[in-house]
């Protein structure tokens, strides 16, 4: 199991894909591990030479005492990139891998090539809201927060169509160490990132579900107007928009890295 060291925190990565091809970075959301790529994979190891990792406080990264900050999410990424010696990479995030994105489109934008922020906000609030669930965590631990969860990540219709996958994803979920999850709620929590996301220049691609309630679409929206030249993106999905909507989700990004398609679409 490969891991790196970043100032005494283990962070559990893979490497998969073309040798030699451009590298792209998967950072994965709250409470999943790198596994929430797994539909993207087959089309992105054609392409790319994948980097994925789970987020501290994640999968088999180290837990340690947080809260943890977007500031650090993001320069564990850094530390990830100087340890693989890769000098600039494409970035996909989904919604707290977004926010970890943004991070990186701001503070360490040399390193960071193309830009897809997917489901996610720049500032998402409100602050009780996320102390109510790091108290719940904290008390009863991670399953009693997994099936309004659940229901926030696909829409009804999914879960009834695609069971099987809506399991595989509420295991990720409900095998959250409660610490970790709630050190990165903090860190989610305290991000606001509204004006800053103005200085990102790389080129970006947010995408957005039409019917995500965690990171609402006009969310992404807020985020693409800010950012010059964003493309932006609704697709027919609640949060996990790259599990509901896989096929459009892995066309869409393959389209953006490889400099295909522009504007605004909705499908
Ligand atoms: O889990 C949720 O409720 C939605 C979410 C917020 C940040 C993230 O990564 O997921």
């Amino acid at each position: 199991m490969p891991t790196i060291d970043n100032e005494g925190v283990r962070l559990h990565y893979q490497v998969e894909g073309k040798e030699d091809a451009p590298w792209l970075v998967l950072s994965n959301s709250l409470g999943t591990t790198l596994a929430m790529w797994e539909p993207q994979m087959p089309d992105l190891a054609q392409r790319f030479r994948v980097l994925r990792y789970d987020t501290r406080g994640h999968g088999a990264s180290g837990v340690p005492t947080g809260p943890y900050s977007v500031a650090q999410l993001g320069r564990d990424v850094i530390a990830l990139m100087d340890a693989l010696h890769i000098e600039r990479a494409h970035f996909c995030g989904l919604s707290m891998g977004g926010m970890t994105g943004m991070w990186l489109g701001i503070h360490a934008a040399p390193r960071i090539e193309r830009l897809a922020l997917c489901n996610t906000s720049a500032l998402i609030g409100p602050a009780e809201v996320w102390n109510t669930r790091i108290a719940k965590v904290d008390s009863e631990g991670m399953a009693a927060i997994v099936p309004a969860v659940i229901d926030r990540w696909f829409t009804p219709a999914f879960q009834q169509r695609a069971p099987q996958q809506v399991a595989q994803v509420r295991e990720m979920l409900a095998q959250t160490q409660a610490s970790g999850y709630t050190a990165n709620c903090a860190a989610v929590r305290d991000m606001d990132q509204r004006e800053e996301v103005a200085r990102i220049q790389a080129p970006t691609l947010v995408i957005a579900g039409t019917h995500d309630q965690a990171t609402p679409a006009k969310d992404g929206k807020l985020v693409a107007d800010r950012i010059a030249g964003a493309r932006y993106v609704e697709l027919d999905a609640a949060h996990l928009s790259n599990w509901e909507q896989a096929d459009k989700f892995t066309a869409t990004l393959v389209d953006f890295l490889t400099g295909k398609g522009q504007g605004v679409a909705h499908g």
